[in-house]
């Protein structure tokens, strides 16, 4: 025991460069990085957060304990006076999907991105003192990304000044919502706007669907959870549900009338702002997923890293600090580097372009408000984009990290497969991935034919305004050094880029229809998007370089770590490089040799680079990455809690095992 927890410190006293520091480039200031350390000690000293294993709560145990820590969040916040910034660090924290995620996460942010100010005035401060619980009821049970396809209407009732409220279909009954199963009081629900005979498409309506004095759904509709989802724990605890409603009459006054409204005489009303900020709430969480994605997949590279030093598997017999005889650690093998290495850069590569988005996301609000609507499109293919790649990236690292663990990576123990299992919807909420890649490529598409009209490329395409020189440009790299200078991995990844795109958009000009050429040509438009998206994260890294870091060591850390980051997509995508001559073999194949020198130059690091991320135990919720290491006798620990072993013979032992034992025996004796 004292061995291995020796040998992380060992590890850690091999970094070279402040780990300190990097908790606050990793936190993204010195202020978050107090709060965050400050509310993830309260949470994990305080018992009523203590993590059972969920894996082994039935369902009702699982959705009640869910229920009870957010109650207990929200005292806990009241009687603390926590400020906004810290709630949202308290919920983060405690780390159990409730209601009050979609509560704060897009029912309080929907409301904010579409009603108008009265109506914020109204409904706001009944959510924020939680007066009501809100859910978004958006998907239908036939109707998921194509929001235009929603089937739920909103018919105008000129006579009451109502709109009714209406699930014609089966299809068309709300599925998914979270929280909505049981437990939400109100609902933005989006449904088609009809007045005067004519529909006018899908808003969003504000519908109260439960009593506040019994719980019990009014009349006319009917609620209920859509049923047990991937995964024992994960996603579990919460109540997404279905919704139907029967001709359920809501005043007027609750359409959400930011983009346009319903006079009293039933007129159909649009206002200067773009019909698109409907659909703001789904910007908003977007770019809050690219934020979780880095967290959840520096997570499972935490518990990874750590296991994989403790973990030691054949090779030549080594001698440790007391000169006994160990075997190799299975980190110092290279095709674990070559697994786990990446995904450490990725976490960091995800971090920062999620700092990025976020200042993005502000800026986008500050011009909005003052009624300037230019970034929206670029807004939107960022967030819509980058949602996508970094969460299908996260998903994938997060179950190579539980194979980079071997067997016990599969135990519940472990956290890998419950993180896994709340994590990869994250590759299908706030819109499919692919989904998504197309709306980037439709973005490029329509980039790429502006710059023939002069119009020129701002923001994330501002590279495409020198098409003429990305498309014939050559990569000058000569040698494996080369490839650390960051303006040829910026060329080589413009080039890659920009020429996927042109290929494209040539091609689309072949087909009779644009319609028919996007359709045809998908997956090569989702390749495009992919090589535009990793290029933004690719130089948002760089960017991040350029700025003055502090701390002895760490920025060369973040160098060796973005140099990972570039060197391994060259080598994943080769075939895109390759073929479109953004590189040569040669330029490849050097490539390669720098990406295995960049990680033996980060092998002494590792472990106090997921330090960096400061989480706890009780967080990480992790046997095998533990801050000390103590892996094995806390594994037997934890084995023995399952209630399995709460007795020595099994219930079962007498009706099953013991007749077939002694039948079998009887047989024999025969
Ligand atoms: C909730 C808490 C969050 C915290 C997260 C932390 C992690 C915590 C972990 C767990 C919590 C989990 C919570 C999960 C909650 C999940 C919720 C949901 O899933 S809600 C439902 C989400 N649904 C979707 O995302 C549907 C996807 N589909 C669409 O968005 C659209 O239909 C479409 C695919 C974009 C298609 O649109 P289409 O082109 O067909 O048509 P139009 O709609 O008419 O668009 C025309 C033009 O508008 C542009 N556009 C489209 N969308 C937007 C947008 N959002 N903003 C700005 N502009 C947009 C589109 O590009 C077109 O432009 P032009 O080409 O004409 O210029
Ligand atoms: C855990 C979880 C929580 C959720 N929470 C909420 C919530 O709170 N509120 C809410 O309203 N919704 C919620 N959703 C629903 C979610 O937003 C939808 O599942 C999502 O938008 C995808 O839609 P879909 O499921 O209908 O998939 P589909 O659109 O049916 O996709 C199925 C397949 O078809 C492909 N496909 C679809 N369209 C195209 C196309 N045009 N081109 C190429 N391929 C295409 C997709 O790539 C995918 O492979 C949640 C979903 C999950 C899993």
């Amino acid at each position: 025991m004292e061995r291995i927890m020796d040998h992380l410190a060992h590890e850690r006293s091999k970094a070279q460069f402040s780990v300190e520091e990097m908790k606050i480039i990793w936190a993204g200031s010195l202020h978050a990085f107090q709060v965050s350390d400050r509310i993830a000690r309260l949470v994990a000293s305080d018992p009523g957060f203590r993590k059972d294993n969920r894996a082994v709560l039935s369902r009702k145990e699982l959705f009640k304990s869910a229920l009870r820590k957010a109650a207990y969040v929200w005292k806990r916040i009241n009687e603390l006076a926590l400020s906004e910034e810290e709630a949202s660090w308290l919920r983060f924290y405690v780390d159990e999907l409730a209601y009050a995620y979609i509560h704060w996460g897009m029912f309080v942010p929907a409301i904010k991105g579409s009603a108008t100010e009265e109506q914020q005035q109204k409904w706001l401060p009944l959510a924020n003192n939680m007066q009501i619980i809100g859910t978004y009821a958006q998907t239908e049970l036939g109707h998921g990304s194509n929001v235009r396809g929603l089937e739920t209407t909103a018919t105008f009732d000129q006579e009451t000044d109502e709109f009714i409220i209406h699930s014609p279909t089966l299809t068309s009954s709300k599925w998914w919502p979270g929280g909505l199963g049981k437990v939400a009081t109100h609902a933005v629900v989006y449904a088609r706007l009809i007045t005067d005979g004519q529909d006018y498409g899908v808003h969003g309506f504000l519908v109260q669907i439960r009593s506040l004095d019994d719980h019990f759904p009014l009349p006319g509709v009917t609620v209920g959870d859509i049923g047990m989802k991937f995964g024992s724990g994960a996603f579990n605890s919460i109540d997404n549900g279905f919704l139907r409603f029967n001709h359920v009459r809501i005043p007027r006054n609750q359409m959400l009338m930011k983009v346009s409204r319903v006079t009293r005489q039933g007129k159909y009303v649009e206002s200067n702002v773009p019909k698109q900020l409907l659909y703001g709430a789904m910007v908003y969480v977007r770019q809050i997923i690219v934020a979780d994605a880095s967290i959840a997949l520096s997570r499972a590279v935490c518990i990874a890293t750590r296991y994989s030093a403790v973990r030691r598997q054949f090779g030549p017999p080594h001698e440790d600090e007391n000169g006994k005889g160990v075997e190799t650690q299975v980190i110092d093998y290279k095709t674990q580097q070559s697994r786990l290495f990446p995904l450490l850069a990725s976490a960091y590569a995800f971090r920062f372009v999620g700092e990025w988005l976020k200042w993005l996301y502000t800026d986008l609000i500050q011009k909005l408000e003052a009624n300037d609507f230019s970034t929206l499109p670029e807004a939107h293919a960022c967030t819509a984009g980058l949602k996508s790649l970094t969460t299908s990236a996260a998903a994938d690292g997060i179950k190579e990290c539980w194979k980079l663990c071997g067997g016990h990576g599969y135990l519940s123990s472990s956290g890998l497969p419950e993180l896994y299992a709340a994590f990869v919807p994250a590759c299908t909420y706030e819109g499919d991935n692919i989904v998504l890649l197309l709306q980037v490529s439709r973005f490029l598409m329509k980039t790429i034919s502006q710059l023939q009209t002069g119009k020129k490329p701002i923001g994330t395409t501002a590279y495409m305004a020198h098409v003429e020189h990305l498309i014939q440009c050559r990569c000058t790299v000569q040698k494996a050094e080369d490839w650390l200078n960051p303006s040829v991995i910026l060329e080589a990844f413009e080039a890659r880029a920009i020429r996927l795109s042109v290929a494209c958009a040539e091609n689309l000009t072949k087909f009779a229809t644009p319609l028919q050429g996007f359709s045809e040509l998908s997956p090569d438009l989702v390749e495009a998007a992919v090589a535009h998206c990793q290029l933004i994260v690719v130089s948002k890294f760089i960017e991040k370089l350029q700025q003055n870091i502090e701390g002895n060591g760490v920025k060369q850390q973040l160098e060796t770590l973005c140099n990972i980051y570039c060197l391994n997509l060259i080598h994943k995508h080769l075939g895109d490089f390759l073929s479109t001559g953004s590189i040569s073999p040669k330029q490849a194949s050097l490539a390669s040799d720098q990406l295995r020198s960049r990680y033996s130059k980060l092998r002494s690091n590792v472990i106090a680079l997921v330090d960096a991320f400061n989480y706890t135990d009780h967080f990480l919720g992790s046997v095998l990455g533990r801050y000390d290491g103590n892996v094995y006798p806390k594994l037997y620990e934890e084995a023995w809690k399952d209630p399995l072993n709460d007795s020595i013979v099994p219930d079962g032992y007498h009706e099953y095992i013991q007749p077939l034992l002694k039948q079998q025996l009887q047989n024999a004796r025969l």
